[in-house]
Formats: C-alpha cells, sequence, structure tokens
C-alpha cells in the first residue's frame, strides 16, 4: 500500500496535509498520533470510503475511491464502533459477513479462537464493550483479507482479550495479511509493529521501527548501591569526561557515552567493592518518550 502527498480538506480544516507513507505486503504498520491528528481520515481513504482531495494511494494495487467495489472483497476492516446491528445475535452477524465473502473462514471456528462461543446467541446490544471489540475482529478476518484496517482494535479490553488479539494478528501477519493499524497504546504499536509512522496536524513527524525511532546514544547510566560509595576508583577506571556522582543517597549516576564498556567498568567496580548494583540503567528511550518529545504534551481537542 502507497499513500503519497495526501490531503483532505474539511472546508477550512486541513484534516490529512500532504501524508506519505508505504506498508510493504505482509508487514503491520502503526499509524500514532494525537486525538483529532487525521488517522482515521486517512483510514477511510485508504478503504475508500472518503475521496481524497490531492496525492495518491495505491491500496493492493488500486486506486481504493475509483476502484472501491473490487478492493472490498479484498480487505477487512474493523470499525472503532464495532459495526455490528445490536439486534442481531453474535453468531448472526457473523455469518451474515460470513454470507457476502466468496471463501469465508469457518465461523464457529473463528468465534471459538476470539473467546465468543458462549456469546454466539447473545444480541450484539448485550455483549460486553470488549466483546463488541472482539466480533467487530471477527468481522474483519472472516472474508480472509489480504489486508487488515484496525482502528484502535484493542480499546476497551481485558488483558487477557489483548493478548489473544495480539496473537491472532501477529498469526495473521505470518499469513502473509498485511495490517494497518491506529492505537493509544504505544506499548502495543512497540510490541506489535513492523513499522511506526507518527502523524500530527495531517502529517507525518517521524516513521521508521521502533529501534530507529528510539535510537540514539545514551547519555545516563543510573544504579542503585549502598550509600557513600567510595567513587575514586570508579572514576579512575572510566575514560576521561565521565561524571560520576550520587545524587541522592544510594542512588548513582554515571554520565558521559555510555556503551557497553561502561556497564562492565560499573559492574566490575561494584563486584570488587562487594556490592549489588540494582535497577542498572541506561536511560533507554522508549516509544513513548520520543511521542512525547514530537507532539508535546498539551492535550488535544
Ligand atoms: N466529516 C468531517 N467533517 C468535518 N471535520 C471532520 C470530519 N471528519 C474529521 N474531521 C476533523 O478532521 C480532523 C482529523 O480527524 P480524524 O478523525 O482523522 O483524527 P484522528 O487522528 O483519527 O483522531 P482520534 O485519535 O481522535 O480518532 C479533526 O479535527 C476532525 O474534527
Amino acid at each position: 500500500m502507497e499513500v503519497d502527498g495526501l490531503v483532505r480538506r474539511y472546508g477550512d480544516l486541513t484534516a490529512v496535509d500532504g501524508l506519505s507513507f508505504t506498508l510493504p505486503r505482509g508487514q503491520m504498520l502503526a499509524l500514532l498520533g494525537p486525538n483529532g491528528a487525521g488517522k482515521t481520515t486517512t483510514v477511510e481513504i485508504c478503504e475508500g470510503f472518503a475521496r481524497p482531495d490531492a496525492g495518491t494511494v495505491r491500496v493492493l494495487g488500486l486506486d481504493p475511491w475509483k476502484q472501491a467495489a473490487q478492493l472490498r472483497p479484498r480487505i477487512g476492516v474493523m470499525l472503532q464502533a464495532g459495526g455490528a446491528h445490536g439486534s442481531a445475535r453474535t453468531g448472526e452477524m457473523l455469518d451474515l459477513v460470513a454470507a457476502s465473502s466468496r471463501d469465508p473462514l469457518d465461523t464457529r471456528w473463528l468465534l471459538d479462537v476470539l473467546g465468543l462461543t458462549d456469546a454466539t446467541r447473545t444480541p450484539v446490544r448485550r455483549l460486553s464493550g470488549g466483546q463488541v471489540q472482539r466480533l467487530g475482529l471477527a468481522m474483519a478476518l472472516v472474508g480472509r483479507p489480504e489486508l487488515l484496517f484496525l482502528d484502535e482494535p484493542t480499546a476497551g479490553m481485558d488483558p487477557q482479550a489483548r493478548h489473544l488479539v495480539w496473537d491472532l494478528l501477529r498469526s495473521a501477519r505470518a499469513d502473509g495479511v498485511g495490517i494497518l493499524l491506529t492505537t493509544h497504546l504505544l506499548d502495543e504499536a512497540e510490541l506489535l509493529a513492523d513499522r511506526i509512522v507518527i502523524v500530527d496536524h495531517g502529517r507525518v513527524v517521524a516513521s521508521g521501527t521502533t529501534e530507529e525511532l528510539t535510537a540514539g546514544q545514551e547519555r545516563t547510566l543510573r544504579f542503585g548501591a549502598p550509600t557513600a560509595l567510595d567513587l575514586a576508583p570508579l572514576r579512575t577506571a572510566l575514560p576521561d569526561g565521565f561524571v560520576v556522582s550520587e545524587p541522592r543517597p544510594g542512588r548513582y549516576l554515571v554520565e558521559g557515552d555510555i556503551t557497553p564498556a561502561t556497564m562492565a567498568t560499573v559492574t566490575s567496580f561494584c563486584a570488587r567493592m562487594g556490592v549489588m548494583p540494582t535497577g542498572l540503567d541506561a536511560g533507554e528511550r522508549r516509544l513513548e518518550d520520543v511521542y512525547l518529545e514530537l507532539t508535546g504534551r498539551a492535550l488535544r481537542g
């Protein structure tokens, strides 16, 4: 899937402002961004539900707006609201979607995999929030899509359901299914996605693998040990330019270009002193740190 220079306006508002990214077949890409960043608008255009004002979009080699009828049977869409009729029963709803696809998965098997067998005869409106989400995922998967669009798929799910869904998405990807995921759960993106695209104000502000986004030389190393250690041997053992201090009793800080050799020096110093370092931490940046640096901490409307 290729999105190039995508623009979408609503009156005076430019919701998507020249957005570009690619999703290779069989990979999982996470679109991240604050509320109102333009993610849903982008995904709707890729699904063929909305028309772009400018730019080009190719999904499975097709133009999603002009060739929507050809594209639809090849993609699976999981909507935030679930997309199921409230009065239909869970099993009936899934059967209905299955009946409209050429080679559907076995619906009983799918309900079982998603832990919905006991809810087969339950009207959709009586399902819990997490069950509705799982039904939505079943509806997206039942037609054996080549590409899956998932809008916050695990929002409102308990940890058990979330792990189940993650496993299911990993096995779909292993079967060659491409996945475009939007999520506000940065640990979910970090855990699952091959590539991350961070969007703000309708533009890409960063993209790459988690490792690429969080890369950079660490500048601090912290560890805990008994208070008032004699730090002179550690200072001697470290290269010039390193600063070693005990900013709080029992918490030690090493500042400089932290490398594996720095770690080794610190642990062998501790061994010589006969102390056990605790919480040895090289100030590793997480996706959340990068995300907040790029998009700020201010709340969005
Ligand atoms: N049909 C519409 N008419 C007018 N404005 C719209 C319409 N759809 C979206 N917008 C506006 O476009 C902007 C982008 O919205 P969009 O739903 O794409 O953001 P999002 O990144 O998906 O946000 P969220 O994380 O809250 O789902 C927002 O300011 C939104 O209010």
